[in-house]
């Protein structure tokens, strides 16, 4: 489909069944492919980005078998994949491409991996350099500190491990090296030198590998340190919880357009960064509730007008993207800081934000890490035709301007990234008129 015509929406409400967590699943397919003994992985997300994390751990050799809808058994390699000659392609998913970075790596093998040009595009030197310090042998096959890649067996010689790794740029690279490591079975310190950005995501990271038995000490988030002789062992069973940065899309619609919208797969224990976006809708006026299973929203305004904010989101970089088209329902200038990796998912997120807003008639300020967004007076201008840059959370968060005017989006298909059938979920929430 090239585009989708979405009408005005007068109200939201219903209740929405989540799919899995994109960062949980790619993360346990990966600790599952290493560690030892058969994990049963339970409502893993079904997109684009689980695909190919799925496909190139088939590829290494790992046996992998559906036993379900959105279920696997996954026979662990113990730290060994069987496969030490293979070119991998992985679209543009980060969380599969900087892990498996990591991994291969340090499995004395041969390995190509490439992805779709906006990968290419992408940074990974901050990881390469870090890996680097470990001996490893991985080359640049086209622009220097950019994939693809082509990894070399690694001159290992070390009794223990110290390295450094840049905090700035993209934590998956912090996430790769942790998830990498234990395969050694040395001790290992890993420094982050530099702010940290998107913490959460070292918690989600910290928390996974716990699942699998490998317990890692932090020193206020600069240092991490891995005791030696830890291996993973499989859990047995794991069931992904739903995707909290999907659930942020559900969550704006009932504060916008009245509510209740309950989500059901991730609620106060979740582990998902992700999940502090209510936070920021609660600053905005709406009403949140939540269970350990669920979260609802609605509005309890008399006036109908959300409130402006300005916030600080680094710790939700993806949720805060839903923020910046909540704040068009708002009464006020809204700010949303500390958001400089928008630049490098993707697409630069905080141009194309800026050029989509100001489509609606929203006047933007941008700056080299913040977003300033005053909405247009006299309502949205209708029928804009949106362009989403393949980002598919260009798409998700534009889908709430239907609740002031009607609205294109083009290239909706761009969701398959992480969530393939949300304008189908997102019609059954929506009331049209
Ligand atoms: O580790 C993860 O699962 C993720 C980390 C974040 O990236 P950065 O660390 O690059 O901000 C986030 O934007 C991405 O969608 C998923
Ligand atoms: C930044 C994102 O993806 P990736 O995991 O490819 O970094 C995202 O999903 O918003």
């Amino acid at each position: 489909m090239k585009w989708l015509d979405l009408p005005v929406a007068k109200k939201a409400q219903g209740i929405i069944q989540l799919p899995g967590s994109k960062s949980i699943s790619n993360r346990i397919l990966l600790l599952a492919a290493l560690a030892k003994g058969t994990t049963q992985v339970i409502d893993l997300l079904a997109s684009d980005d689980t695909d190919f994390m799925l496909k190139a751990l088939v590829s290494l050799g790992v046996s992998i078998a559906s036993t379900g809808e959105n279920s696997y058994q996954i026979i662990g390699a113990e730290g060994q994949f069987h496969v030490r000659d293979a070119r991998l392609f992985l679209g543009n998913a980060g969380t599969a491409f900087r892990p498996l970075v990591a991994v291969l790596a340090l499995m004395q093998g041969r390995y190509q991996m490439s992805g779709v040009a906006r990968m290419h595009e992408r940074p990974i030197g901050d990881l390469v350099d870090a890996l680097r310090q470990l001996g490893a042998d991985i080359n640049y096959l086209e622009d220097q500190g950019y994939p693809p890649l082509e990894i070399k067996p690694v001159k290992f010689n070390h009794d223990s491990i110290h390295l450094t790794v840049k905090g700035d740029v993209s934590s998956q690279f912090l996430t790769g090296l942790l998830m990498a490591l234990p395969i050694t079975g040395k001790k290992a310190v890993i420094d982050v030198s530099g702010t940290l950005i998107s913490q959460p995501y070292i918690a989600l990271t910290l928390a996974q590998m716990q699942r699998f038995g490998v317990v890692v000490e932090h020193d206020s988030w600069q240092r991490f340190t891995l005791p030696a002789q830890q291996y993973y062992r499989s859990p047995g069973h794991i069931t992904v919880e739903g995707d909290a940065s999907s659930a942020s899309y559900f969550l704006a619609a009932g504060a916008i357009g009245g509510g209740p919208v309950r989500v059901l797969g991730v609620g106060s224990e979740s582990a998902q960064g992700d999940v502090r976006f209510v936070d920021a809708l609660e600053k905005m006026g709406a009403h949140v509730s939540m269970s350990e299973n669920w979260i609802e929203s609605d509005c309890i305004l008399s006036n109908q007008f959300l409130r402006a904010i300005d916030l600080d989101c680094n710790h939700i970089p993806d949720a805060a993207m839903t923020l910046a088209v909540v704040a068009l329902f708002a009464k006020g200038v809204t700010t949303l800081r500390n958001i400089a990796s928008w630049r490098l998912k993707e697409t630069d997120r905080l141009a194309a934000m800026t050029k989509e807003l100001q489509k609606l008639g929203a006047r933007i300020e941008v700056g080299e890490d913040y977003l300033r967004i005053n909405p247009p007076e006299n309502g949205l201008t209708p029928n804009v035709a949106i362009d989403t840059y393949d980002d598919h959370r260009m798409a998700m968060c534009f889908s709430l301007v239907a609740f002031g005017a009607p609205v294109r989006i083009n290239d909706p298909g761009c969701v398959s990234k992480t969530f393939p059938d949300y304008f189908d979920q997102f019609s059954r929430i929506v009331q049209s008129g």
